[in-house]
């Protein structure tokens, strides 16, 4: 754990009402801005207040739990608010893997936030609003393979397919990368502001320099309530109304798609059965339409049976067959041996959590890293014993444009 120079611990914090402050995202500075947006309501952040590195391992959810209660403990904290999402905050990004390091948590210096009509300013030590410089253009984008070409994926993916028709396991996803080199240095908030306009239904992020926007929800809590949001099953718009409408009713007739769905949805059932005095899985799930893609989508509520905190509920949880595969143990051997590359945050959880315990996590996904002017971009898809490697390629394609159009246009 790190408490920034300049403050002394414990820490300050204050968190006071503020007229409404319009675009939360035109609010952030340039340098490590974070963000947690839908519908124009979430939290913004900037400055550090405090850094929980969380080491690699397996139990590094309760880890990071305990370090950043060690954090908050002792705060003197006057919050006239006392929402989720008030007092002190951490934004955090896991990694997919639990070997791999680059999991963190960070305690804002300042968190501006608006909720049901409600705005509200969180500040730590001496901080505050500031003026904004800018959003400044990447320039032209040059995009190049990650670490496997199209082609070595689509085999991988084949391979994956034998796999599973041996019977070695149910479902894998994989995924691939791209990397992406801008003629100037990338500015996340440009990034940001144009995935929430085009994105509006998915949750737009920004920790630790992972930025995108994702559709899938992993855990909501908010007191003893939890809700999720599963995705799985996917396919590209059409071209005109006609077609769209056609392949929404074929993935939702798909054979392939609906048990690719329900291993997801089982995975998170049985997740969360155990933390849960009630639990609503829906028996069939909607369609989610995107403008990139349409996915099969199930909302999941459920009531904790105690108070755990949303990390925890977060640790149950990932990887979820969303992003993982059934059997769990078995998906991750053969994404690691597949997929020939560290996934880092890319479908790991992402999201806040305050000092109740309330917090909003979603799944990392249509997403990328980004490095002073480069880029690395992620998209992965389910495969089952029916998947074709050039339909999943082109899948992932179309998830890939959630990341270009924020870096083109
Ligand atoms: C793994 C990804 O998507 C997951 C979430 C929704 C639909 C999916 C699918 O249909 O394959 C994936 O499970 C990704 O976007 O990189």
């Amino acid at each position: 754990m790190r408490v920034a120079p300049g403050l002394t611990r414990p820490l300050v914090v204050r968190t006071t009402r503020v007229a409404d402050p319009g675009d939360l995202l035109t609010r952030l500075p340039v340098t490590a801005p974070y963000a947690w947006i839908r519908h124009g309501e979430g939290l913004v952040a900037w400055g550090e207040a405090a850094r929980v590195e969380v080491p690699p391992g397996p139990g590094r959810f309760a880890r990071a739990r305990e370090r950043l209660a060690a954090v908050f403990a002792g705060a003197h904290v006057d919050d006239e608010v006392r929402a989720p999402g008030s007092g002190p905050v951490a934004f955090g990004s896991f990694t997919f893997d639990a070997g791999s390091p680059g999991s963190v948590l960070v305690v804002p210096r300042t968190v501006l936030a608006r909720r049901g009509g409600r705005a509200w300013l969180t500040t730590i030590g001496e901080s505050g609003l500031e003026e904004a410089a800018p959003l400044r253009s990447p320039g032209a984008i040059r995009y190049a393979d990650g670490s496997l070409t199209a082609s070595q994926w689509e085999q991988a993916v084949a391979q994956a397919v034998r796999r599973i028709r041996s019977g070695l396991l149910e479902k894998v996803v994989l995924a691939r990368d791209l990397t992406a080199v801008a003629e100037r240095p990338i500015d996340t908030r440009l990034l940001l502001s144009r995935l929430a306009a085009r994105f509006p239904e998915c949750y737009t992020f920004s920790c630790d320099g992972l930025v995108g926007a994702t559709p899938e929800l992993l855990v909501r809590r908010t007191g003893q309530t939890v809700e999720s949001l599963v995705l799985a099953g996917t396919t590209p718009r059409g071209d005109h109304p006609a077609d769209d409408v056609a392949r929404g009713a074929a993935l939702f007739a798909s054979a392939k798609d609906r048990h690719e769905h329900a291993c997801a949805v089982d995975s998170v059932r049985r997740a969360l059965t155990p933390l849960c005095a009630e639990l609503d899985v829906p028996a069939d799930p909607e369609l989610l339409v995107l403008p990139n893609v349409q996915h099969l989508a199930s909302p999941v509520t459920g009531r904790l049976a105690d108070g755990l905190s949303v990390l925890d509920v977060v640790a149950a949880m990932h990887p979820t067959a969303a992003v993982g595969g059934t059997p769990t143990r078995t998906a991750l051997q053969v994404i690691g041996e597949l997929e020939g590359m560290d996934r880092a945050g890319y479908a790991g959880p992402v999201g806040w959590v305050d000092a109740r315990g309330d917090g909003e996590w979603g799944i990392a996904l249509r997403c990328a890293r980004i490095e002073g002017s480069r880029a690395r971009l992620f998209a992965g898809g389910g495969i089952m014993a029916d998947s074709d490697p050039a339909a999943e390629l082109a899948e992932t394609r179309a998830k890939f444009r959630a990341m270009r159009y924020a870096l083109e246009s």
